[in-house]
């Protein structure tokens, strides 16, 4: 059988991130990872690991069967009119671009061509990513299932329609940068309190993911796990309160909410 080509158009925090799943899980060989980036620096980093560089998205396309377009939104356009008439009804042409819609990529690339939309997120780099991908005709479910495969092999991944690709952005894509606030907050007030930096975020850490597993594991609601928290008249319940007055969720819901209409913003 012939060995399957992967290309990467931009190799910067996400695509090295994929990468390093493709060459920890040896879905294909390293050198048939071809990279084109602009940055001299990025296509000596995955040169050294034996990847093949490209001089231009042309010439990844004539070389790859694969191609995941992980540049940023506002210059996807520049990128795909460049790749007009160089993608064929071979090529799967895998998009993480935050509101890029498979209909603009089809639209630009002059046919109904063949599109993964996918939205990963940065912890992808550790091999605890979680990644939203949809299916898109023509695709084929073999096609797919290598794709998802790809992104299953460093995290968690999941199926999602396409009409909601902008929407599960708070989700997945962007909510590590509040997880890290969050961190950051719950650290910087720790040590005006007189205790040490390294250890509070130690505790947080460890107390992010005992609780995301007692989600994930236990079968209990959300509002089950918060009451075994809450001891009648303690002081959890007085941190809960204040959230509340102070209408943290309505805060988080309006920031998720502007998060996916800049989504819209920057698609077409
Ligand atoms: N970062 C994240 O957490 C997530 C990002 N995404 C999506 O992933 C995509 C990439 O984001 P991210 O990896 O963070 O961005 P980066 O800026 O880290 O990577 C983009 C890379 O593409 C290079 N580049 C710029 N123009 C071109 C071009 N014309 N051809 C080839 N390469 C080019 C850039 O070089 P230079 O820097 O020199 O311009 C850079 O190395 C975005 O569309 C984003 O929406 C999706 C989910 C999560
Ligand atoms: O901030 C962004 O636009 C990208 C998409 C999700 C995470 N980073």
């Amino acid at each position: 059988m012939k060995q399957l080509h992967i290309g990467f158009i931009g190799g910067g925090n996400m695509a090295t991130a994929i990468i390093q799943g493709i060459v920890l899980k040896k879905i294909v060989p390293n050198e048939n990872i071809h990279v084109f980036d602009v940055s001299k620096e990025r296509c000596d980093y995955f040169k050294a690991q034996g990847l093949t560089i490209e001089g231009s998205a042309v010439e990844l396309a004539e070389n790859c069967d694969d191609i995941f377009l992980a540049v940023k939104p506002q210059i996807i356009e520049g990128v795909l009119q460049e790749l007009h008439g160089h993608v064929d009804e071979h090529h799967v042409v895998v998009s993480i671009a935050a509101g890029i819609s498979d209909t603009y990529i089809k639209k630009m690339l002059g046919f109904d061509c063949k599109v993964v939309l996918v939205m990963p997120n940065t912890p992808l780099l550790i091999g605890y990513g979680a990644s939203a991908l949809a299916k898109i005709d023509p695709v084929t479910d073999e096609e797919f299932t290598l794709i998802k495969n790809i992104f299953a092999s460093v995290g968690a991944a999941a199926v999602i329609d396409k009409e909601k690709m902008n929407e599960i952005i708070p989700v997945n894509g962007s909510s590590p940068a509040f997880i890290y606030l969050l961190g950051k907050i719950v650290s910087d007030y720790a040590e005006t309190l007189g205790i040490d930096r390294e250890t509070a975020n130690t505790l947080f850490c460890n107390t992010l993911i005992g609780s995301a597993h007692m989600m994930l594991e236990t079968g209990k609601s959300h509002d089950e796990l918060i009451r075994m928290v809450c001891s009648p008249g303690g002081t959890t319940l007085k941190l809960m309160d204040t959230l509340e007055k102070k209408d943290w969720k309505g805060t988080l819901e309006e920031a998720m909410r502007h998060c996916i209409d800049r989504a819209y913003e920057l698609g077409r």
